[in-house]
């Protein structure tokens, strides 16, 4: 695939070149360049170890790549914590979903940005302000819970996930990275978040979305980088390509 000499086009949302990243001896990745457009949904693919988490983390600022360049949003930006990342507009939802077990979801999906009133030199939680702005973050996304009063405890594990990515999304995020974010779920509940990554797309949010799923990948997403030992294998139209093809991609049989 071709490198990224240049800051990218409008187009790439999400783009670098010559990105490595090693722990001690053990190399997670090497020399990987991409652009992910704007607006689409990228999936990364790959065998076990094969450096697609590791690769994700570098671009959210968990990792700190060893070398390469980064550019997000038409910006050369490396990251040096999730918190940059965060300020910019990436947003990760993590595999073991952060959310906290007692509070509820209006509460979950303010934590940390909570809408706050100020009267003189008094500052107030402005409680109805985030329920009234939790139901309209969940409606435009049609998300169902049965109430955004309820812990999110005791909600499923899909509608949690919907939770972490409506919490996402409502911080203004303008790119969602998605570890394997139906990994834990049942059919009903994965093809409830499908649906939902969906509808970010028509939305114009960007996704890149780490899976396992070849059949998931296909029917979501529109490009798919394909990770083998380290290295960018290649990047493929999902479109384009059979499960068969990413087979051999990923094991390298091509
Ligand atoms: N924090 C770390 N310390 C040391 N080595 C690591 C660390 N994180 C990843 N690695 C190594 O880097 C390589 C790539 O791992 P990574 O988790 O990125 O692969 P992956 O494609 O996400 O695999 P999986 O699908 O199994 O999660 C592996 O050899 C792994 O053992």
């Amino acid at each position: 695939m071709s490198a990224v000499n240049h800051i990218p086009s409008s187009e790439a949302i999400i783009a670098c070149e010559g990105l490595s990243k090693h722990f001690g001896g053990i190399r997670a990745f090497t020399d990987v360049a991409f652009q992910a457009r704007r607006g689409e949904v990228t999936a990364v693919i790959g065998d076990n170890g094969a450096g697609k988490s590791s690769l994700i983390r570098s671009l959210v600022g968990v990792h700190q790549p060893d070398a390469g360049n980064l550019f997000f949003d038409g910006r050369a930006r490396p990251f040096t914590n999730p918190d940059e990342a965060r300020k910019a507009g990436i947003e990760t939802v993590h595999q073991n979903l952060a959310l906290i077990d007692e509070l509820t979801v209006a509460q979950n999906l303010f934590l940390n940005r909570e809408i706050v009133r100020r009267i003189g030199p008094f500052a107030f939680l402005d409680r109805k302000a985030m329920k009234r702005e939790a139901r309209s973050m969940l409606s435009r996304l049609s998300i169902n819970v049965p109430s955004i009063n309820q812990r999110v405890r005791r909600l499923s594990g899909g509608q949690r996930q919907a939770i972490s990515i409506c919490r996402a999304v409502g911080s203004g995020a303008k790119l969602v990275v998605m570890d394997e974010p139906t990994a834990a779920l049942g059919v009903q509940e994965t093809a409830n978040v499908e649906a939902l990554i969906r509808r970010l797309r028509e939305q114009s949010v960007s996704v890149i979305l780490v899976s396992h799923n070849f059949d998931q990948v296909r029917r979501l997403s529109d490009q798919i980088w394909v990770m083998r030992a380290g290295r960018m294998a290649a990047t493929v139209r999902a479109s384009e390509t059979t499960g068969n093809e990413l087979v051999a991609l990923v094991t390298g049989a091509a």
